[in-house]
Order: C-alpha cells, then sequence, then structure tokens
C-alpha cells in the first residue's frame, strides 16, 4: 500500500433511497454506486476512470478524497488510509468535484482563491505568487480581477482546478475535469493536465470521454454500473477488441425491431445503438464484428428491412469499442 500513489481494494458504497423523495416515503431502494472496485494508480501516472453517467465514478472519487465513507473495502491514499488517517490523506490531494463549484460570486476570481488559501493557512506571500503563478497556467491572468458571477462555465471549471492546485499537492482527483467546455477551453485544461504529470504528480481524472481518456491517461480502468470492467493501458484494452472489425451504420426508420436479428447474425460480436444521432432523425448502430462476408450480411438484412441506411463508415477500434464489447452499451457521447 505505501508504494501506489492510490491504491483501492475491494470498494464498495451502497446509497438507501426512498422512492417518492421526503414527501411521499415509498419503497426503500438500494443503489449500489460502487461494487467491488480495485485498482491502483502509481505515483506520476495519469489514472483514467472512464465510464457513463451514473457509472460510480464520483462515488469512488468522494471516497478517496474522504468526503464519503465506503461500506466495505480500503483505500490508501499516498500510503494514508482513507478512513482512519483522513487529514494526513486531505494534506495529499488536491480534488475539483464537477458538482463543486461553491465560489462566491460577489468576489473576484484572485479573492475567491485567497479566501481559499486562507482556509488551508498558506503564508499570504506565498499565496499571492501561487495564485499568480495558477492563473498564468490556467491562462485566466485576464479575468481574475473579475467577479466570479460574470465567470463562463470554463472559467469556473479552470478557477476550480486552481483551487485544488493552492497547496500544491502531489496527488490530484478532477472529476470530469472538461464536461461543459468549449473546446478551446476543453484543450487548455487536457494541456494543463499533461503540465501537471511533467511537474510529477499523480492525476486521477473520471471522464465518459473515450478520446479524452485515451489522450490522457498512462492507464484507463473502465466502469460501469459500478463495477470495473477491465484496467490497463489504452493500448492494452484495444488490443482485446484487435483483429475485430468495427463498422458504424447511420439509418433512419425503426431499428429496434431488427437489433435481434443483427446479433444474431454469426461473427457479430456487439452491437450498440446511439438513438437521434443529433439530427434527431437518425441512429448511429456501432457494430463489432469479425470475419468475412459478416459485413454483407448485415447489410442484406437492413436492406430487407423498412430501414434505410444513411451511410456506413469502417472504424479503427477504440476504447468505445471495448466498452460497447463488454457491455453491449455506448457511452455517453457528450463532452
Ligand atoms: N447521495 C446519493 N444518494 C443516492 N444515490 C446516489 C448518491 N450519490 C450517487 N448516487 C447514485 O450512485 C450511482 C453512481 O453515481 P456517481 O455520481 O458516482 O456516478 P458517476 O459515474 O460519477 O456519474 P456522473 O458522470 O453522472 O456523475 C448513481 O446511480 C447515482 O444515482
Amino acid at each position: 500500500m505505501g508504494s501506489y500513489a492510490v491504491e483501492a481494494r475491494n470498494l464498495r458504497k451502497i446509497f438507501r433511497t426512498r422512492e417518492g423523495g421526503i414527501l411521499f416515503r415509498g419503497k426503500q431502494r438500494e443503489i449500489v454506486a460502487v461494487n467491488d472496485v480495485s485498482f491502483y494508480i502509481n505515483f506520476g501516472e495519469i489514472f483514467g476512470l472512464l465510464g457513463p453517467n451514473g457509472a460510480g465514478k464520483t462515488t469512488t472519487i468522494k471516497i478517496l478524497s474522504t468526503l464519503l465513507l465506503p461500506d466495505s473495502g480500503e483505500a490508501w491514499v499516498n500510503g494514508f488510509n482513507v478512513v482512519t488517517e483522513a487529514k494526513m490523506v486531505r494534506e495529499s490531494i488536491g480534488v475539483s468535484l464537477y458538482s463543486d463549484r461553491g465560489f462566491y460570486w460577489k468576489l473576484t476570481g484572485r479573492e475567491n482563491l485567497m479566501y481559499f488559501a486562507r482556509l488551508y493557512h498558506l503564508q499570504r506571500d506565498y499565496a499571492e505568487r501561487r495564485i499568480n503563478e495558477l492563473f498564468n497556467m490556467l491562462d485566466l491572468a485576464g479575468d481574475a480581477d473579475r467577479l466570479v458571477e460574470e465567470y463562463s462555465t470554463g472559467m469556473k471549471s479552470k478557477l476550480n482546478i486552481a483551487r485544488a492546485l493552492l497547496h500544491d499537492p502531489p496527488i490530484l482527483f478532477l472529476d470530469e475535469p472538461t464536461i461543459g467546455l468549449d473546446p478551446n477551453s476543453a484543450r487548455k485544461v487536457r494541456e494543463v493536465v499533461l503540465e501537471l504529470k511533467k511537474q510529477g504528480k499523480t492525476i486521477l481524472l473520471t471522464t465518459h470521454n473515450m478520446f479524452e481518456a485515451e489522450y490522457l491517461s498512462d492507464r484507463v480502468a473502465i466502469i460501469n454500473k459500478g463495477r470495473i470492467i477491465a484496467i490497463g493501458t489504452p493500448r492494452e484494452l484495444k488490443e482485446k477488441v484487435s483483429g475485430k472489425r468495427v463498422v458504424e451504420l447511420e439509418v433512419s426508420g425503426n431499428y429496434r425491431k431488427l437489433e435481434a436479428g443483427l446479433k444474431g447474425i454469426g461473427g457479430v460480436e456487439a452491437v450498440s445503438l446511439q438513438e437521434n444521432n443529433g439530427s434527431g432523425y437518425t441512429s448511429l448502430i456501432r457494430i463489432i464484428y469479425s470475419g468475412d462476408e459478416v459485413l454483407d450480411r448485415i447489410i442484406a438484412m437492413l436492406a430487407n428491412s423498412d430501414v434505410k441506411i444513411r451511410s456506413l463508415r469502417n472504424l479503427e477500434p477504440t476504447l468505445e469499442d471495448v466498452f460497447v464489447y463488454y457491455t453491449g452499451e455506448r457511452l455517453a457521447e457528450k463532452s
């Protein structure tokens, strides 16, 4: 446990809620948000937790940040136990949670960071220098003295990351660092993540964007419904689907009726659907298959139905296909 930056062993977290909320006290429901999750992160590594909404990524980060207690299992961060040595864990980490932007809107970006620096008992001189450094690193220098209420989503996200870095922690947890950002801000945040790695930081980031996971991470854990379904370098993960072929068909019409038939074609290994591909009219079917002539059979089946093929693309397998291969579902393609 001492030799890893982060180690999680069989973590499990169950939320118990009541249907209908507080007013209508309905049946109790159990949600296993994190189910037997184990992984380690080496010092200096960027580790991506990739999974769709509700997969358990944020809950895992909250357990590792000491914000939630696990129901069972153990975890260590920087060698410290997240339950029994929570204070030492908190001193070792910087956390940027997607849901928590908690800034004072009527203060400037700089004043906000100064406030948090005081909360961390940072020396004033150090804090002033560090805040300037972070504003420069995040391309926020020009906006440092504007009120946070005037900040765009991207600027608030960057300020959130700056706050996590104030005390220069060796380990960073970034929850969906680029979600909702415009492409330029997202690119900047990715550059900053790589720069932080160069400085020797260990970074755990969550994302539902497979390109981001692949681009940034040394190793990736794919998580779905609370369980880790595969772990490895992006290359190792893609080897699980190497040798297989991937075709993406854009179709219009009622595809659902055909789904079982397509899955039944010999050589078809996984079929997944993304409905209403932006336009609202078409769906994207992604099919992983192996063997010759399988594509001909797929096309023949579609041609004999009332579904119309709008376009067809052969693709190189990606992490998305690893996810599809294991789950038969698609990652939400928002970003
Ligand atoms: N406080 C809570 N009470 C009840 N259920 C919760 C609570 N927090 C999370 N959950 C549930 O636990 C599951 C995992 O949620 P979590 O936020 O960890 O997922 P996630 O992978 O981070 O997804 P997202 O990207 O949507 O945040 C979900 O089903 C969610 O509804």
